[in-house]
């Protein structure tokens, strides 16, 4: 163990990058570059200190970046596919859930996350909601949501991976899909600590977020 030193066992990062960035529209997304460095390599610079091992699902045929500290799986069709694939390829008492497409994480949330795992077994990065939430129907505003409560959920996801194999496993036997992990633990009845995120771990999703990485990488490179 490198980084941190008050868990007992192995820690290993799954990095889901097995992704095709439909609505990016620039091809795999985690091989896009931003300022001269893939979302992936940036995503993995933050982790490999902080853990033993870091395992990337790539799309198939795919491999690796040159220089990223990683050990790289064929990832699935869907994202919990990929995520199913990482966790039985180590054998990590803890592992940290995190989008390649996440890339500017900051090594807080990691540390706040690696200390909440003990204490419940599984934990997600997340924000409160800061903006007027509303239910839309056919582009009209149909209902407000209240937001108080209400929390947008980041990675990284840190898990006793036990428990997120079985959370996997029961999700696939029922045919149940969920679009994070700390979901299908959730679902369980078992708790899921929420760790403050932060804003710069937003999710390159569309060409407006990556025209927003390129700014925030002109700071975050430029500080760490
Ligand atoms: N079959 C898949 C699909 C997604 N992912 C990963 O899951 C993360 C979140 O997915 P998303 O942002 O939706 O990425 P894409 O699936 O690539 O995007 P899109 O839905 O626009 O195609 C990304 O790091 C992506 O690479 C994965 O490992 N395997
Ligand atoms: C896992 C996730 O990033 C948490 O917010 C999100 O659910 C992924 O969603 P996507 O539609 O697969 O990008």
């Amino acid at each position: 163990m490198t980084g941190v030193c008050f868990l007992a066992g192995r820690t290993a990062a799954l990095i889901p990058a097995a992704g095709s960035g439909t609505r990016l529209g620039r091809g795999p997304k985690a091989f896009v570059e931003v300022a001269g460095k893939s979302l992936l390599a940036r995503s993995v610079a933050t982790l490999a200190p902080l853990v033993d091992e870091v395992l990337v699902a790539l799309p198939e045929g795919l491999a690796l970046p040159e220089g990223v500290p990683a050990r790289a799986i064929p990832g699935g069709e869907t994202r919990q596919e990929s995520v199913w694939r990482l966790l039985h390829a180590t054998p990590a008492d803890v592992v940290l859930v995190h989008d390649a497409a996440r890339p500017f994480l900051p090594e807080g949330v990691v540390q706040a996350l690696l200390e909440a795992v003990p204490e419940t077994g599984a934990a997600t990065a997340a924000l409160p909601v800061a903006d007027t939430l509303v239910r839309g129907e056919r582009g009209r505003w149909a209902d407000l949501v209240p937001r108080a409560g209400l929390w947008a959920v980041q990675t990284p996801q840190g898990f006793r991976r036990e428990l997120l194999l079985r959370a996997h496993a029961a999700a696939r036997a029922e045919g149940f899909s969920a679009t994070d992990d700390a979901g299908l633990i959730a679902r369980l009845g078992f708790p899921v600590t929420l760790v403050p995120g932060d804003a710069r771990l937003f999710k390159v999703t569309t060409p407006g977020d990556l025209a927003l990485a390129q700014a925030v990488a002109a700071v975050w490179d430029a500080t760490s």
